[in-house]
């Protein structure tokens, strides 16, 4: 079996990779019969010399492999017939853009999984970048409030940047009595978590967070049903029915968002969800909130300042919440800042594919050199094409791929 690494090719440019150098050489000396060939690339973190210089093969065309792995959607014009591609593909939500992505695999022949689906027997996912969005989240929000106060400037991350240099560069820096919210209990959540527990930002509850008064920064984690309550009866939440039916639900935000100066959004948001702060809202002279890190980035979703995806390039931007329009970043006072880069976990390109290349080995890669392909549940349930065929699982995308 011969496998390769893709190049990335989406814009803007992802810089992670689904192995790094070291784990190939040792899936090399486990699996001497199979070969690993990467393609060369001169924008993925680990440069192809380092490839070369632990003797994996650089290649050109990667026509010879059975198996392809990248991370962001294929290049539609270099997918080759017939090959095992693994990738994040954005399909399964019938994401117009990608249709025609989907119906080019189907007539190629191609298997496809898709990384997003690759979940154990209860459904939690194995290989997943949301705890490094966290991460970088605050580190990029931490980022945003020094360049506005003019306090402090923590350093834009470049391709090399680790989370220990994200900690030591917050670390050095003196914070003043903060109140910080992070939103939802999820992956990305405990990321936010673990940064502002490693940078000494002391976490309170909720309700201390409420009614006291800190001289040092402070965190809350707001989690349902702290940020929701019923519309007919505010002491009622039933978590079936707040999924099954989030009409019968309104936010609680407001309380939060009086004493509260950078709100950190980790929570997911569905359509019919509560919007937790509205236009209104930004608006309301007594919110205090003045940077938000929306790491959520659903756009006019639960933060309606969130009025597009910004990039690591250029991270933020500011919201009038007189006009509702877009305004250059630390352009007023009155504005609220806001950090929505949607491709957070970028920016530790190193650690993010170390992570990523180990889950990926354990339960996928590890199985499939066995021979087991066929017969791993993980594998099969994230394989949304089987040669060109939609399988059982995904056979409800039948509409979408083929609709005009
Ligand atoms: N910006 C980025 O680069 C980036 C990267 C990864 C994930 N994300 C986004 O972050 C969000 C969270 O991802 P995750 O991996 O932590 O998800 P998760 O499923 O692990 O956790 C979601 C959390 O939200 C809570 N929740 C669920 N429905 C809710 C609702 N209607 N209202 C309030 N809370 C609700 C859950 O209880 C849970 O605590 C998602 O929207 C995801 O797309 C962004």
């Amino acid at each position: 079996m011969r496998i390769g690494i893709i190049k990335e090719t989406k814009v803007p440019e992802d810089n992670r990779v689904a192995l790094s150098p070291q784990e190939i050489v040792d899936l090399q000396q486990k699996f001497p019969d199979v070969e690993f060939v990467v393609q060369k690339s001169d924008i993925r973190v680990y440069s192809d010399e380092e490839y070369a210089l632990k003797g994996i093969r650089l290649v050109d065309h990667v026509d010879d492999c059975d198996v392809l792995f990248g991370i962001k959607e294929a290049d539609i014009e270099s997918l080759i017939p017939n090959k095992h591609y693994f990738f994040f593909g954005h399909i399964a939500k019938m994401q117009p853009y990608n249709k025609p992505l989907l119906k080019r695999m189907m007539e190629l022949n191609i298997t496809f999984s898709d990384y997003e689906y690759l979940v154990d027997e209860k459904g939690y996912r194995l290989c997943a970048f949301g705890w490094w969005a966290g991460v970088v989240g605050v580190y990029n929000t931490l980022r945003a409030y020094g360049l506005r106060m003019r306090t402090f400037e923590l350093p834009k991350p470049d391709k090399q940047f680790t989370l220990i240099r994200m900690q030591s560069e917050v670390k050095v820096v003196e914070l003043p009595a903060l109140k910080i919210i992070v939103t939802g209990n999820g992956r990305v959540s405990h990321g936010a978590q673990h940064f502002l527990d490693e940078v000494g930002i002391k976490q309170v509850s909720p309700r201390e967070f409420l009614e006291q008064e800190f001289e040092f920064p402070v965190y809350t984690v707001a989690k349902l049903p702290d940020t929701v309550c019923r519309i007919d009866d505010e002491s009622i939440f039933d978590r079936e029915e707040f999924h099954s039916h989030p009409e019968l639900y309104k936010s609680n935000f407001l309380r939060f968002a009086k004493v509260t100066d950078i709100f950190i959004p980790c929570h997911y948001w569905g359509p019919e969800d509560p919007i937790y702060l509205g236009k209104e809202n930004l608006r309301n002279p007594e919110v205090k909130i003045k940077i938000i890190g929306d790491v959520t980035c659903d756009i006019m979703g639960s933060v309606q300042s969130t009025l597009r995806p910004s990039t690591h390039k250029d991270p933020f931007y500011d919201y009038n919440p007189c006009t509702e329009m877009e305004e250059i970043a630390f352009s007023s006072e009155s504005n609220v800042t806001v950090m929505a880069v949607d491709t957070l976990p970028n920016a530790l390109a190193l650690d993010t594919s170390d992570y990523f290349g180990k889950a990926l080995v354990k339960h996928v890669i590890n199985d499939m050199l066995r021979g087991n392909t066929d017969e791993s549940d993980v594998i099969n349930r994230a394989t949304i094409l089987k040669n060109g065929k939609l399988t059982e699982r995904f056979a409800y995308l039948r509409d979408y791929a083929y609709s005009e």
